[in-house]
């Protein structure tokens, strides 16, 4: 529902909308939060004064062509305002869906293992509640009980239900979502107001936007130049005196307003609004702005290997025997230390087993203490009845396990290892006690246009880090396929964060995804943090973004959109400039040419009259805003290159053309206006 929303561009009624938001906008107190519009606003209401009482602000006046400069200005500031209500329309549309979702459920509480209705707002952090198939869970909270599958398409616009289970990475749940089957126990983890969906609505309606840092700075320049052109502007009018011209109020806030950078100060915040929507377009949750700003600036990337570079669905596909030990030995031993392990992968053991006819002793592993798998560990196993330890896991940490009880090592592992690392597999070691019975080849690919990713992002100056538990051998075959600039091998979930803060400190930018619990404290580190929303509460909370798709690549488009709002920020800047030049260019002139001949010269443009040229000059400066918003809300056009290679680039384009532009169109506009004044 979410989705189809979101691929709606632009409705009728977000335009409707818009268009009356612009004149609410007008708003004194709302426009003092854009100096250079406040300008322009306060020039406006002056304007008009001096229209209605000529004679008292002892102005002649005359009235056509000051009326024409009050609503020139009026239409600024409205144009202005618009862009930011369009940039806003879809957010607040889409915030509306998410408000008729949340509708008022009823919880089965659990209260000494009673069940109690109550209202779903009732519910506060650590209750418990029970969740039947067919109801919609009341809160976000985390599984403690049950296994169930989830529909969340009333969030993630998936419509393909998700299982959810106790314990592990996917127990966590979210308010408004669905129970298709079965029958989980839902601890609480939010108190009312502060549940996921409430922050997503109040993140696409905008409620909590901030200005970012990069905003602010920009605003402060923009600010520091209506400053300026104030000033220049307020002396003009003594020295032009002085030289024998007396040049009228209207003329004077026309000419500030002119050069005064309204372009860029109208789009500012319609361009921020927009990047941070295009994030949302695309499924991605971003907290802030200045996530998604982070995310342009990006110097290093973190990539999982499992899963994000490769498809992650890791499956036995070979029982390989080493030193004395036979295909049908290893793999029943390797199904023993695979019966309690619900991990992809050993669960993918008992399945291969199965399909090459083999078997095992299912009554060896009653009463055996489970071992679950952990990173820290790179082991699963049992402890059998019997006294006998099984173990799995990766070669070095089972040939360490193996040694430190005296056992020997086959000679064949090695050679095994190497076979299976050099194809891009990951072997896993079988052992019972101190003998190695041989590998399991764990087949897993490097998803297709990787290599393509990847050349992408080092042109733009990015270098990526694959972060892998695997072996260094495994990691090195993977890394070159996939072309990443470097990788770190038999990595635990504390060597991330170590590589972050390398990273940091340096001076560097890194991001990073992650699902887990223990990928939470790197999640929080890193300066773009994309949590999969599959994963855990704890890493989704530590994030700055979180993908709705749980799709971990992503995080190289999120990087995409970041750098394309840099961009369009920095090209509008440097066009609204350069057109302010131009514009200086068409009135100067036009202003002393009757009292300074020479200043004919300047003339370059042989606009009609001087008062046309003002004219002509304050109504370009005008439409040019309407004419950007497109731009300003789709961004410009991006490729990926060196930010040397752009900056040269949008100096050209937007310079040259901001300076262009306006000679034309000014002239265009003089030529109609001539006719008529
Ligand atoms: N179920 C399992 N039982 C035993 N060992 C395992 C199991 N799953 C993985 N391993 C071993 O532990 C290593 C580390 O696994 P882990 O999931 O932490 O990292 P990874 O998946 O290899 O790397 P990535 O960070 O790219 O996801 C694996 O390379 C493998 O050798
Ligand atoms: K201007
Ligand atoms: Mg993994």
């Amino acid at each position: 529902m979410m989705n189809q929303q979101r691929k709606k561009l632009l409705t009728r009624e977000i335009v409707g909308q818009a268009v009356i938001d612009s004149v609410v906008k007008l708003n004194p107190k709302v426009m003092m939060r854009n100096p250079v519009m406040f300008v322009v606003e306060i020039g406006t209401i002056v304007v008009l004064l001096l229209t209605m009482f000529p004679g008292y602000f002892g102005t002649e006046g005359r009235l056509g062509f000051n009326l024409t400069v009050f609503f020139t200005l009026l239409f600024t500031l409205l144009f202005a305002n618009f862009a930011e209500a369009l940039a806003e329309g879809r957010g607040k549309a889409q915030a509306d869906s998410l408000k008729s979702s949340k509708r008022e459920v009823a919880a089965n509480k659990l209260v000494d293992s009673k069940i109690v209705i109550v209202l779903a707002a009732e519910l506060r952090k650590g209750d418990r509640v029970v969740v039947e198939q067919g109801e919609m869970i009341p809160g976000d909270g985390e599984v403690i009980e049950g296994l169930a599958s989830v529909d969340e398409s009333a969030i993630t616009g998936e419509s393909a239900p998700v299982i959810k289970e106790a314990g592990g990475d996917f127990c966590s749940v979210t308010g408004g979502t669905k129970v298709v089957s079965d029958r989980i126990v839902v601890r609480i983890t939010s108190d009312p107001g502060e549940s996921f969906i409430d922050r997503m609505i109040s993140l696409v309606e905008g409620a909590k936007r901030q200005k970012t840092p990069n905003e602010i700075a920009l605003n402060t320049l923009l600010t520091s130049l209506t400053i300026i052109f104030l000033l220049v502007v307020v002396t003009l009018a003594p020295i032009a005196d002085y030289v024998g011209v007396h040049i009228e109020i209207p003329v004077l806030i026309a000419l500030l307003v002119c050069l005064i950078p309204t372009t860029i100060g109208g789009l500012l915040s319609a361009i921020g609004i927009a990047g941070m929507d295009r994030v949302t377009q695309f499924n991605v949750l971003a907290m802030s702005g200045k996530a998604v700003e982070a995310a342009g600036d990006i110097n290093t990337m973190i990539l999982d290997k499992t899963g994000t570079i490769t498809f992650g669905n890791r499956m036995a596909s070979e029982f390989a025997p080493v030193g004395q030990a036979d295909v049908q030995e290893l793999a029943a031993w390797a199904a023993i230390s695979s019966v309690k392990d619900e991990t992809p992968e050993g669960r993918s053991v008992l399945e291969l087993m199965k399909l090459q006819g083999l078997s095992y002793d299912n009554a060896l592993t009653e009463g055996g203490s489970f071992i679950e798998f952990k990173a820290e560990t790179r082991m699963s196993g049992i402890d059998l009845t019997d006294g006998r330890h099984v173990r799995k896991g990766s070669v070095d940490a089972v040939r360490q396990w193996v040694l430190a009880q005296g056992g020997e090592i086959p000679e064949s592992l090695m050679q095994e290892t190497n076979r299976i690392a050099s194809a891009g597999g990951t072997p896993l070691a079988v052992a019972v006690d101190s003998r190695i019975f041989g590998l399991i080849y764990l087949k897993d690919t490097v998803k297709p246009g990787m290599k393509e990713r990847f050349e992408q992002l080092r042109s733009m100056g990015i270098r990526t880090v694959m972060c892998t538990g695997d072996n260094p051998l495994t990691a090195a075959t993977i890394a070159r396929e996939a072309g990443v600039d470097d990788f770190i091998a038999e990595s635990k979930p504390e060597d991330k964060i170590a590589v972050i803060r390398r990273e940091q400190a340096e001076g560097k930018l890194v991001a990073m995804t992650g699902d887990g619990t223990n990928d939470a404290p790197a999640l929080a580190q890193a300066d773009v943090g994309l949590a999969m929303n599959s994963g855990t509460n704890a890493a989704k909370e530590a994030a700055n973004m979180i993908d709705l798709d749980s799709d971990p690549s992503k995080i190289i488009e999120v990087v995409a959109i970041g750098k394309q709002l840099l961009m369009t920020r920095g090209a509008l800047t440097t066009f609204s400039i350069a057109n302010d030049v131009a514009k200086y260019f068409a009135i100067i002139p036009a202003m002393f040419m009757v009292a300074i001949p020479a200043m004919s010269a300047l003339n370059v443009m042989r606009l009609g009259s001087p008062m046309s040229a003002i004219l002509s000059a304050l109504i370009f400066n005008a439409i040019i805003i309407p004419l950007l918003i497109p731009l300003a809300m789709k961004g410009v056009a991006y490729k990926p290159m060196s930010s040397m290679k752009l900056l040269s680039r949008n100096l050209l384009i937007y310079g040259l053309g901001g300076v262009l532009a306006p000679f034309a169109g000014i002239k265009l506009i003089d030529m109609l206006v001539h006719l008529w004044v």
